[in-house]
């Protein structure tokens, strides 16, 4: 199996090294590399797209093609925070998108005061950190998308499919999130 963290802007470094503890504590057979071409994403069985600009990140998707080359493979994809935006049909500000998750997403969703802030936040059974950096949230889900998490009433967690998105940074606190994305959606 091969993993690859989307290394055209933001926090890759973070990602790159959760993912490979989460495959050690796994006792799996994997590697981890950073992909910035569409080939090198093509070679891959699964994709994380990390926190950052995600109009950047987007622009950079379809410059490269990459974009083309997840929608054509259908790769499986987990994103966190500018990751998860990138996943959506639909946000509040026009800007490139994978739509790969039926979803409307609000960009820079929590307020001047919280823009950033960490709380204790449940999913997929257990209580994790979740660190928020200038976070989304998710307005609204089409009938296939599963929510994984709320944070009082705003849905900060979602999967549909083999698709998983996070509006907080699981690569900054532990390697369950990304445990669960390699045991469960790539195959
Ligand atoms: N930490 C992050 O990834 C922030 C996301 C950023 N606010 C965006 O809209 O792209």
């Amino acid at each position: 199996m091969r993993i690859g963290i989307l290394a055209l802007q933001g926090d890759v470094s973070e990602h790159f090294e959760m993912t490979k503890k989460a495959v050690k504590n796994l006792k799996i057979d994997a590697e981890v590399v950073k992909v910035k071409t569409k080939e090198e994403v093509e070679s891959c069985d699964g994709l994380i797209i990390p926190g950052g600009e995600s109009t950047v990140i987007g622009k950079l998707m379809e410059k490269t093609s990459i974009k083309e080359t997840i929608l054509k493979k259908k790769i499986p994809v987990m994103g966190t925070c500018a990751g998860m935006i990138l996943l959506a049909k639909e946000t509040d500000y026009p800007q490139p998108l994978l739509g790969i998750i039926d979803m409307k997403v609000k960009r820079n969703a929590f307020g001047r005061q919280r823009e950033s802030f960490e709380e204790k936040i449940k999913i997929l059974g257990k209580e994790i950190t979740g660190v928020f950096i200038r976070a989304p949230i998710v307005l609204e889900v089409g009938p296939d998308v599963e929510v994984l998490s709320k944070l009082d009433d705003k849905i900060i967690a979602v999967k549909q499919g083999k698709n998983l998105a996070l509006a907080f940074h699981p690569e900054l606190v532990d390697t369950s999130i990304h445990e669960y994305f390699i045991k469960n959606l790539i195959k």
